[in-house]
């Protein structure tokens, strides 16, 4: 389980500060994947480095199954370290080692017994697709092995944290979503608390149980997959869902987006309304994804002028979805 709690880093820029992280807290358990998204200057990266200590936090605590790495001093912090496995872009190995002494090195570090190292780094090939590949050199390897070796390697001393920074930026779609599903399989197997740092939804969609939305060093929406999706003025839910901004149209009606969750994502809603309100309504815009085990409709409709939008959005309500005007929703941009 990691635990972050009120998290601030401040860097001194000659007068001037910059607060890139602002009382992040946030809350893993162990056998759950939290994703963490936000644009490019979030600070993404100052949250990585202040939660493995490669760089010290302002203030705020970050607890590893309840030992506080921020109070820990040198062989203390160490040892707390190693509780982190980390996996980065590129999986950064040494190309003059074999992939198997690559995946051994943490335990060199730490002096475990050779046969032990054998044993583990033997396991470990296996535990991500390469039994075969431990000869064999960096070079030798496409991206996707290499960070397969990476993740291995990152596993070596049995941590109890996966901390993921952009693990699948430099991959093809194919590969991404093989490295996702090793992701999700390993926390099933090891009962790791995973932390997944990215700017891809695609990644969060497919192997995240919550999500955190980072803006300007604070976390500004969190939540479980599903009830993130399921908020209609939500900027995750209508990243998540991939609906389109809302953009001035000239020539239509009013606006009115609706969301509906679970069975009631797959009723006919718009023809039921048209049929109630006398009029027909345009789709001008839908998102219907199956996440987080359930399963998500997101419309843009268009009311024609001459019917009461607010007649609509009743309707949609009463059909058990939620609507509202398009124009009281939040703007929405992209959130990374
Ligand atoms: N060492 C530093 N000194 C001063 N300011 C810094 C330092 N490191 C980061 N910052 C500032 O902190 C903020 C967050 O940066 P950070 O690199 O963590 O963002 P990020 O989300 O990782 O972005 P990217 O996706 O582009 O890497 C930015 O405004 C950045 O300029």
């Amino acid at each position: 389980m990691i635990t972050v709690r009120d998290l601030s880093k401040v860097y001194r820029q000659g007068n001037r500060e910059v607060r890139a992280l602002d009382g992040v807290s946030l809350t893993v358990p162990e056998g759950s994947i939290h994703g963490i998204i936000g644009h490019s200057g979030a600070g993404k990266s100052t949250l990585v480095r202040c939660l493995t200590m490669l760089d010290k936090p302002s203030s705020g605590q970050v607890e590893i199954n309840g030992v506080d790495l921020t109070a820990a001093r040198s062989d203390a912090l160490r040892k707390a370290r190693r509780r982190i496995g980390l996996v980065f872009q590129q999986a950064n190995l040494f190309d003059s080692r074999t992939i198997a002494d690559n995946v051994a090195y943490p335990l060199e570090i730490i002096g475990a017994p050779k046969a032990r190292t054998r044993e583990k780094v033997t396991e470990l090939l296996g535990l991500v697709g390469l039994a075969d590949a431990g000869a064999a050199y960096p070079a030798q390897l496409s991206g996707g092995m290499r960070q397969r070796v990476g993740i291995a390697r990152a596993l070596a001393t049995d941590p109890d944290v996966l901390l993921f920074d952009e693990p699948t930026s430099a991959l093809d779609p194919k590969t991404t979503d093989e490295i996702l599903d090793l992701i999700q399989s390993l926390h099933y197997h090891a009962n790791l608390a995973v932390l997944v740092i990215t700017h891809e939804m695609h990644v969060v969609k497919r192997i995240c149980d919550s999500v955190s939305l980072l803006e300007g060093g604070r976390i500004v929406e969190s939540g479980r997959l599903v009830d993130v999706v399921n908020r209609l003025d939500g900027r995750l839910s209508q990243a998540l869902l991939g609906i389109p901004p809302h953009v001035d149209l000239h020539g239509v009606g009013t606006l009115v987006d609706v969301l509906s969750s679970g069975p009631k994502a797959l009723q006919p809603v718009v023809a039921h309304v048209s049929k109630a309100v006398g009029a027909e309504i345009a789709i001008l815009a839908g998102s219907v994804e199956h996440l987080a085990g359930t399963t998500f409709s997101h419309l843009r409709l268009e009311v024609p002028d001459g019917v009461d939008p607010q007649s609509v959005i009743d309707e949609l309500k009463a059909l058990g979805a939620d609507a509202a005007l398009t124009s009281s929703l939040q703007h929405v941009e992209e959130v990374a």
